[in-house]
């Protein structure tokens, strides 16, 4: 049976005074695909942000409401394990440059002062190069700088050290846009592998990929969730007058 791993509850974000997500209910199913769409500015990085804690880091940035992470609440928990629950990975490739691959890998243990032994830290390695796609690649040349991978390589080094921390919930922001069409595909692919273990959000403009990715989509509009179906029923067959505009590209 589908179980509920996150549950926003009237969540709100702002900017100050700026309100820029609006009373969000919506409920996210374990081991799904949930795309986050919707023009330029509706929320949707603020909203992504809000779920691993990392939309208070902005000093003026505050929420209320509820998101629960199975029965947990993720406004009441400590940021740091909010974070190491729910990964994220950005839209450009961001592995630290001066560590090796080897290192970006296990870069959230060391950060968080969690020791690990020498075997562990193979294994984690190993495990999370593999769970990428990247291990066959990248096994010979473990102790080169991370930054000497090409494009798309750096971004699964990225996923691999979100998957690494061993998460539930992976949270991509537009995580394909700075990629060539052969790397987005190789993480396309990757996602359906990533499903079996974890749950995905992902904010992403191509509406393709939502297409070909998502189980379900959520629409944003001016910090309104307009619209949350399946995805094959909102690409054919919106309720919303909104999503039907934004779906024909009435407006992006
Ligand atoms: N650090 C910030 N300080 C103040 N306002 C911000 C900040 N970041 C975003 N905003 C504002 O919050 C609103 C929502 O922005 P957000 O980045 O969540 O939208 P988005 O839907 O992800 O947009 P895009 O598709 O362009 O990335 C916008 O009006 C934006 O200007």
């Amino acid at each position: 049976m589908e179980s509920t791993i996150i549950k926003a509850v009237n969540y709100n974000a702002y900017f100050g005074d700026n309100q820029v997500v609006k009373n969000v209910s919506m409920d996210i199913a374990r081991n799904s695909v949930i795309a986050v769409m919707g023009p330029s500015g509706c929320g949707k990085t603020t909203f992504l942000r809000g779920i691993n804690r990392m939309h208070e880091l902005v000093p003026s940035a505050h929420a209320n409401g509820k998101i629960w992470l199975n029965d947990e609440d993720i406004l009441e928990m400590h940021p740091i394990v909010v974070r190491l629950k729910i990964g994220m990975v950005f839209q450009r490739p961001n592995p630290f440059p001066n560590l090796s691959i080897h290192d970006n890998v296990l870069a959230g243990y060391k950060l968080n002062g969690i020791k690990l032994s020498k075997s562990e830290r193979e294994r984690i390695v190993e495990e999370s190069l593999t769970k990428v796609a990247l291990w066959k690649e990248v096994k010979d040349s473990l102790m080169k700088k991370g930054t000497f991978l090409s494009g798309g390589q750096q971004q699964r080094l990225c996923i691999a050290r979100a998957v690494a921390m061993q998460p539930e919930v992976l949270l991509f922001d537009e995580p394909t846009s700075a990629l060539d069409p052969i790397s987005t595909a190789m993480v396309e692919e990757l996602f359906k592998e990533l499903k079996k273990n974890y749950t995905l959000i992902i904010v992403t403009h191509n509406m393709q990929q939502a297409a070909r990715v998502s189980d379900k989509t959520a629409f944003f509009y001016m910090g309104e969730l307009v619209e949350y179906d399946e995805t094959k029923l909102m690409f054919t067959n919106p309720t919303d007058q909104r999503t039907q505009n934004y779906i024909t590209g009435r407006f992006s």
